[in-house]
């Protein structure tokens, strides 16, 4: 099989990344993560928008152990469509310690979300970003929810804030537990405490079963100092919104890596200072624990193992 050309411009994910200054408490999750490829075992897909470095399921595997974390939840990169080969290989490689978010299209038999169910996905993707994938229609959103409803899995949106207003009656018909990926994406020069990022929040205040990835500060960052370079107090601009989260909805946040951070152009930061942005926004042992063992493992592990 041929080898695949990155995407000009492409940053490779941080090579050698610090130890965390902050201790990740005992069975914490990274809830948020990717493999991509290797491409020439797993090919990325025909109609992806880049093409990335390859990011094993080992070298993930080897991230895992070197910050601290117990498990991940392995969600569907897009450069991969809706072929989830390379993600069902790291599940079951991962001898139960990993949960997968798969991507699927309207016409998937229930005999294929069963194997996906068995292989330890747990919820569905629907993405949003335009400059990731082309729009899919509702319908087919909606009926790829009622082949998941009757598994248990939950939706993870990814959309950006400008987009929410549009969204928002969609996701409200969703009738199964919805995740929001990065935070619905806000524009961190604005106020946290203004209009836009009060719409998110209204959001989540409107069903109890809507949970949030307070993830990739280094994507949100306008003027907050990268995670490099010994920076332990990196994104501060991004503080006050996921604190926010994390303060008013503490039972259903939850925190990744985003490794290994598909599309940054601006820097690749070092895994091991990103996991000491944690602190900052869960600023007490038991908000820590919520958003990094109880509520990734009551939604992907609800019987523990
Ligand atoms: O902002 C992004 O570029 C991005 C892309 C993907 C993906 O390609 O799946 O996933 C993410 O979580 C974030």
């Amino acid at each position: 099989m041929t080898a695949f050309e990155k995407t000009p411009g492409w940053l490779d994910w941080y090579a050698g990344p610090s130890r965390p200054g902050f201790r990740l408490p005992e069975g914490a999750v990274d809830a948020h993560c990717h493999v991509f490829g290797p491409g020439t075992e797993f090919p990325y897909a025909p109609e992806r928008k880049y093409t990335p470095c390859d990011a094993s399921k080992d070298q993930l595997f080897a991230l895992r152990d070197h910050l601290g974390f117990s498990r991940n939840v392995v969600v569907q990169a897009t450069c991969h469509g809706a072929d989830n080969t390379a993600m069902v290989d790291a599940l079951r490689a991962s001898g139960g310690l990993a949960r997968g978010v798969a991507t699927l299209r309207p016409d998937v038999t229930d005999a294929e979300v069963r194997e996906l169910h068995e292989a330890g996905v747990r919820g569905v993707r629907f993405n949003f970003v335009r400059r990731l994938v082309d729009a899919a229609p509702r319908q087919d959103l909606l009926d790829i929810v009622g082949k998941i409803a009757p598994y248990g899995w939950h939706v993870v949106v990814y959309f950006e804030a400008a987009d929410l207003p549009d969204l928002r009656d969609l996701f409200l018909s969703i009738p199964v537990p919805l995740v929001i990926d990065h935070m619905g994406r806000p524009d961190t020069a604005k106020d946290p405490e203004g209009p836009d990022f009060e719409a998110f929040l209204n959001l989540l205040r409107a069903r109890p079963d809507i949970w949030c990835k307070v993830t990739c500060p280094e994507r949100l960052t306008v003027s907050g100092p990268p995670a490099l370079d010994g920076e332990r107090a990196a994104y501060r601009d991004v503080v006050p919104f996921a604190r926010r989260v994390v303060e008013e909805f503490p039972d259903r946040v939850l925190w990744g890596t985003d490794w290994p951070h598909p599309n940054l152009t601006d820097h690749m930061p070092d895994d091991g200072l990103l996991v000491d942005f944690v602190p900052h926004i869960a600023p007490t042992p038991e908000l820590r624990r919520k958003l990094l063992v109880d509520n990734p493992t009551r939604l992907y592990w609800p019987d523990g193992h």
